[in-house]
């Protein structure tokens, strides 16, 4: 903060009150992660204002640094109906008006303390913008609050079936524009990306979807068998003051008390594996069989590598598993992860350009066939987006659409015009370089940019499974544009037509889990895909098929 900056703090308080310091670290990572054009939860580990903050600050600043970054195109929108004529914001008054107008819209901040604790915000930024904050966060409270509050009983009226609440509307599940105008206003998120939602996974879903939205997402974790036996896990956890909860007959547990879990050490020791219910579940799907030989295309950090073991070694042995990805550093902070894991000499990792996978010839250090090649494919993360709340504005509707706008596009498609940019993926859609000349097959047969990029990794990958061997291909997005639509082109490319899909309820790792933790599965399970939802279990929204090589 500049001397300018915290002359203005000290001064602030004109009628005794000053900006909390709760907001202004929050304000602080909004400008950061702008600035930086960076994600909250990296900009966080870094600042030195949050570390220096009581646990109960810590979580309100991130809370509100999150939600001003998820929905910031929407307050933009609020915010700006209440601008004309009154000129231009500056960038960093802009921030913190970003995270009072959150606070007044969707948090239960007592109008008054969020308005008055606004301008204060606005006024450590910049004394002279104080009366503009003034007046545009007292519309806000005036008119646009009751809109969301009332949109939000509508919703929660649809989801609990209360008539009353949920207004005219009750009847049906196609969505009219209201429907659409609700779940925008409440979820902050882009239009398009909520019709997307709505196409996806219904509207009933969807409503739920949005009102969790703006939630903190839940943690879950798993025992690592290797450090922590998966029976002494739960009075592990319990003993730690976790509070956690069984899913249903799975090995994954819920954690109501998800506090204590960074200082407990148990991450670091890689005695357990954090990883959401959704991605938990997929690694399910694709668990192999003690002893089967596993290529994972995109292994990143190494999550579901762990993953992957840990249901192998629930079911006595381990795997052994090559992953492959084309960014250095992730592999490396995989063999790292995994050492703690005592997994080193069952988990390798490659940096390799997946696309590099096809053809008769393995690339060096592959095997020519695995019995299960697993694609955890770089995605929009658009299932992700609680977790990554810079991806709802960020994510360039061009990059997931055909026939959008020129010049959302990831690199891979750099043979075709306007494959330039990168998508707002959370894990990295964004790969640096290529093979040579290698330019997205889809792209110019009617897919979009990050599409493209999947089928081709998806075909490359394919041709190292074993004659009888599985092909799991993941995303962490709800888009069909990602999922079913690459699956299908692929089973329509020549490498393609040597597959067939297989059920995933009808999965190795599914068919051992007890009963309630199938019909958990079968939930999720549409015409034999894998598309989590938010129900009964808080989830990410993942999407996985399964694919069988034809012959032994
Ligand atoms: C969804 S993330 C994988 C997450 C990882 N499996 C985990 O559980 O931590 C997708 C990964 O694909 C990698 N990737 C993107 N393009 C790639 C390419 N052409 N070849 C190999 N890896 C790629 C990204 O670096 C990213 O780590």
């Amino acid at each position: 903060m500049g001397g300018g900056e915290e002359r203005a703090r000290r001064t602030s308080g004109r009628r005794g009150s000053r900006a909390s310091a709760a907001r202004v670290a929050a304000a602080d990572l909004v400008r950061e992660v702008r600035a930086r054009d960076g994600r909250v939860k990296d900009v966080a580990r870094g600042s030195a204002a949050l570390a220096g903050l009581s646990e109960r600050d810590r979580d309100l600043a991130m809370r509100l640094a999150c939600g001003a970054v998820a929905t910031s195109g929407r307050l933009d929108e609020v915010m700006g109906s209440h601008l004309t004529g009154r000129g231009h914001l500056e960038p960093r008054v802009r921030d913190a008006l970003r995270v009072s107008c959150f606070e007044l819209l969707y948090l239960s901040t007592p109008a008054s303390v969020a308005v008055d604790q606004g301008v204060e915000l606005v006024r450590v930024r910049s004394p002279r913008a104080a009366g503009l904050a003034n007046a545009v966060l007292r519309r806000v409270a005036e008119e646009d609050r009751p809109r969301v509050e009332a949109a939000r009983r509508r919703l929660e009226g649809h989801v609990t079936g209360d008539a009353a609440a949920a207004g005219p509307a009750a009847a049906g599940d196609a969505a009219d524009a209201d429907d659409l105008a609700d779940l925008a206003l409440v979820s902050g998120l882009p239009d398009w990306l909520v019709h997307e939602l709505v196409g996806a996974v219904g509207l009933p879903a969807a409503r739920r979807a949005c009102l969790d939205e703006l939630e903190p997402a839940p943690v879950y974790v798993r025992a690592n068998p290797m450090n922590l036996s998966p029976g002494e896990a739960p009075a592990c956890l319990a003993g730690l003051g976790l509070g956690p909860r069984r899913v249903e007959d799975t090995d994954v547990y819920l954690l109501e008390r998800p506090g204590a879990l960074a200082s407990s050490g148990l991450v670091q020791e890689a005695a357990v594996v954090p990883a959401d219910l959704a991605a938990q579940l997929v690694a399910l799907v694709a668990a192999p069989r003690p002893g089967a030989t596993v290529l994972e295309v995109g292994q990143g950090r190494g999550t579901k590598s762990l993953l992957l073991e840990a249901a192998a070694l629930a079911c006595g042995g381990v795997a052994d598993i090559l992953g492959v990805d084309s960014e250095a550093f992730k592999c490396r902070v995989s063999r790292r992860r995994m050492e703690a894991a005592r997994l080193s000499d069952h988990v390798s990792s490659l940096v390799l350009d997946a696309r590099e996978l096809g053809g008769k010839e393995a690339p060096a250090g592959v095997a020519t066939g695995y019995d299960l090649v697993f694609v955890d494919a770089p995605c929009s993360g658009s299932g992700t987006m609680r977790r990554h709340p810079e991806i709802a504005w960020s994510l360039a509707r061009a990059s997931v659409e055909p026939g959008g706008p020129e010049g959302a596009a990831v690199p891979g498609c750099s043979a075709v015009p306007g494959c330039s940019a990168a998508p707002g993926d959370p894990e990295g859609a964004a790969v640096s370089g290529g093979p040579e000349g290698a330019a997205a097959p889809g792209c110019a047969g009617g897919l979009a940019p990050l599409p493209a990029l999947q089928l081709q990794i998806l075909t490359a990958a394919a041709a190292r499974v074993r004659p009888g061997g599985e092909l799991v291909y993941a995303t962490c997005s709800f888009l069909p544009q990602e999922n079913a639509d690459v699956v299908d082109a692929f089973l329509g490319t020549d490498e393609g037509a040597d597959f067939e899909l297989a059920p995933v309820c009808e999965a190795w790792g599914v068919r051992r889990l007890g009963e309630k933790g199938q019909r958990l599965l079968r939930s999720f399970s549409d015409r034999g895909t894998f598309l989590s939802l938010p129900g009964k279990w808080a989830c990410d929204l993942h999407f996985c098929a399964r694919m069988v090589r034809r012959g032994q």
